[in-house]
């Protein structure tokens, strides 16, 4: 059927204004996705260990029966976002066909870090809580204040200090936020062993602001010939166990890094604006200096970050990490950049070559050469 011009108008407008509620209610999918964390889901499903009928999960979850309808519909909701799935039972005992939920990939990374799903099995739910909690979502509703303030970033508009010292001075919010660093960690131990090459000859790595190790654990199960250094601030390091090859040093990045043949940052450059990272590199390339004229391997940076590739990366992954880039320009400072904008910081510190490896999702590996 032809439309005409005033149809056309129509149906535009009417498809923005489905694009505006989409936008305006994602925080409803959010926040339904934090209820079904905090009742349990995901593990009730694990631990039934085949498909499970609505009427089982609220006897699992310990709902009241008159609650089933409801939960029902949080969970069409939630499979549609493919955090769950749905499937055909077979009935037993000629009760007919039922059908029952089952996990997808997404929710099998949020199950609750138990001692079965714990160490380096990729487990996601302390990032999920710590990014649904009302501590980190409630600056989110100063946007609009904090850009006619003079504070830094909205952290402090709503907090009055910076993240950092907030975190020194709540250790509930320290914790929280170790263990969603922790959490996020984890995935890494996907790609650690695709790496022989890139830590071959290393035998000393320094995990810069390497929070409360885990990476560098990954890194020394897939390579257990090396020795590392987590530096971090004191409050994030202390009364952690160390090992034989496994040391941490609680410090200021901005005043001194150990040496070592790989200056590491993983998800810690993005937090900070140019001049402070270029401060940063500089340091770093001066250590790497000495190291060549005192005879030792004159080693590398590797950075862990993100990569904006607005032309290769899938939209998804776009919008996500332009999501990041909002929340590290709110809460620290800190930035998302391009391949050419990280060149540019590289050339300027006095590094001479780098190579990124996209392995790692969201992620990318950057080795950063004198
Ligand atoms: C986003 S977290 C990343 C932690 C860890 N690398 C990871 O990927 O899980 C940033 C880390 O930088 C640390 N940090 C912040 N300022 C620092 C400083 N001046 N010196 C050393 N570490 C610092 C924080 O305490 C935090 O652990
Ligand atoms: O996923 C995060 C979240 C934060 C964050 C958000 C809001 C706050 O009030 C504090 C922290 O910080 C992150 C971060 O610094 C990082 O390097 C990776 C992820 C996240």
């Amino acid at each position: 059927m032809d439309l005409n011009q005033s149809q056309r108008e129509a149906s535009e407008l009417f498809e923005a204004q489905s694009h505006i509620y989409r936008h305006v209610f994602n925080y409803a999918t959010s926040m339904s996705l934090k209820c079904a964390l905090e009742l349990g889901i995901p593990d009730a499903i694990h631990n039934h260990g085949k498909p499970i009928t609505i009427q089982d999960l609220v006897l699992k979850l310990n709902l009241p029966n008159e609650k089933t309808i409801h939960l029902q519909r949080l969970m069409r909701l939630l499979i549609h976002s493919k955090f769950f799935s749905i499937t055909r039972i077979d009935g037993q005992n000629g009760e007919g066909e039922n059908e029952g939920y089952v996990l997808t990939a997404a929710s099998k990374l949020l199950l609750k870090n138990t001692s079965e799903n714990s160490q380096n099995i990729p487990n996601l739910f302390s990032f999920a809580y710590f990014n649904l909690d009302p501590v980190v979502m409630t600056p989110w509703q100063f946007l609009g204040k904090w850009f006619h303030e003079s504070e830094a970033t909205i952290f402090e508009t709503v907090n009055q200090i910076p993240m950092w010292e907030f975190a020194n001075k709540n250790p509930k919010f320290n914790g929280m936020f170790n263990d969603a660093m922790t959490s996020d960690s984890r995935m890494m131990s996907l790609a650690a062993s695709d790496y022989h090459e890139i830590f071959a000859g290393v035998h000393s790595i320094v995990d810069v602001g390497g929070g409360t190790g885990l990476y560098a654990k990954i890194l020394l199960e897939a390579f257990p010939h090396i020795t590392c250094t987590v530096l971090d601030l004191p409050h994030v390091v202390a009364d952690l166990t160390e090992t034989k090859n496994l040391k941490y040093v609680g410090g200021d990045m901005f005043r001194s890094i150990p040496s070592a043949d790989v200056i590491l940052f993983k998800t810690v450059l993005h937090n900070w604006g140019d001049d402070a990272v270029l401060k940063i590199l500089k340091q770093c390339r001066e250590t790497i200096r000495c190291r060549g004229e005192g005879g030792l391997s004159k080693g590398k940076v590797i950075i862990i970050d993100m990569v904006v590739d607005v032309k290769h990366d899938q939209n998804e992954i776009t919008e996500t990490k332009m999501v990041f880039d909002v929340m590290m320009m709110f809460f620290l400072t800190g930035k998302e950049r391009t391949k050419d904008e990280w060149e540019k910081l590289f050339l300027e510190a006095g590094f001479s070559e780098y190579k990124i490896t996209n392995n790692l999702g969201l992620r990318s590996l950057i080795e950063v050469f004198p």
